[in-house]
């Protein structure tokens, strides 16, 4: 059973001024994770990519008051020890996709990754946690739209293709920003975090995101068994059943749209 259990007064919002990466994590996060987006443009940190990615986890909980997801971006050429690395929203706006090529001409080796550090926080005292996500490939001449950032110089290993060249679908399956959602996922699912807002509350459990306010015909539930459970809902049926091939006995309870309250012990 996880460690961490918080009830949160409010949804996560992911912070970005990026609307290519708010696409990408709507698109990959899908239903997954409930959260809502701000535009807005951290100041950054110098260092290593997950204490940037730390302290605008930490900034972003200050501007927000609640939970935060945020991310930051990294292109690596191994040949330059890493370099630009979390440098390279500049390294491409002032030299552009030739100029980036032009760094690796003294170099044979083209190689490269893309990271993606997400951090996430429960609010302003909460301590960020972070979730890295690594692909490998190496760096070529522009191929394909040119419609994010660096995409069209990055060929992931083990594809004829750039980013850019990809369709969409397959580049949200193997990013660097896809794996880090992976894990992102795999902590809510674990953690179990209950968010509430005015108007409806909902639990984040083994990956269900149950809507409090659309069970509302459950006055008051309790269980410590299965078999006490009177809830008609499949869903909540099913979470029962992953509960209960857990060994720990759990207790839910609960109350409908007019209170929207509700307690969970796990
Ligand atoms: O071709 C790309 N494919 C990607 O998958 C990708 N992800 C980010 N980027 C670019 O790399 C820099 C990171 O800097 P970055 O992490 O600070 O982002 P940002 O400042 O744009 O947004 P944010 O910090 O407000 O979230 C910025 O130039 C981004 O446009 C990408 N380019
Ligand atoms: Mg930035």
């Amino acid at each position: 059973m996880a460690a961490t259990r918080a009830v949160v007064a409010r949804p996560v919002t992911f912070v970005t001024g990026n609307t290519k990466k708010l696409e990408e994590v709507k698109a990959i996060l899908g239903q997954s994770v409930p959260f809502q987006s701000l535009k807005l443009d951290l100041p950054e940190l110098q260092g290593e990519p997950e204490d940037i990615s730390k302290e605008k986890a930490r900034l972003a909980a200050l501007q927000v008051n609640g939970p935060v997801l945020v991310e930051d971006t990294c292109l690596c050429f191994n040949a330059l020890k890493g370099l630009p690395g979390p440098y390279i929203k500049w390294f491409l706006q002032k030299i552009g996709h030739e100029g980036l090529n032009n760094l690796l001409m003294a170099y044979e080796d083209k190689s490269a990754y893309a990271l993606c550090a997400f951090a996430f926080s429960l609010g302003p005292d909460s301590e960020p946690i972070t979730f890295l996500g690594k692909t490998p490939g190496k760096i070529v001449p522009p191929r394909g739209p040119n419609d994010f950032g660096w995409d069209p110089i990055f060929q992931p290993d083990g594809y004829e293709q750039t980013y850019a060249e990809m369709p969409k679908e397959e580049k949200n399956k193997i990013s660097h920003r896809s794996k880090a959602l992976a894990m992102v996922k795999s902590h809510f699912a674990e953690a179990g975090y209950t968010f509430q807002t005015d108007t409806s509350s909902y639990l984040v459990l083994t990956g269900w995101i149950l809507h409090l306010d659309k069970i509302s015909q459950i006055r008051h539930a309790g269980l410590d068994t299965t078999k006490d459970w009177q809830n008609p809902k499949n869903d909540w049926n099913r979470v029962c059943k992953d509960n209960k091939g857990g060994k720990v006995r759990r207790r839910f309870d609960m109350w409908g749209d007019d209170q929207q309250r509700f307690r969970t012990c796990f």
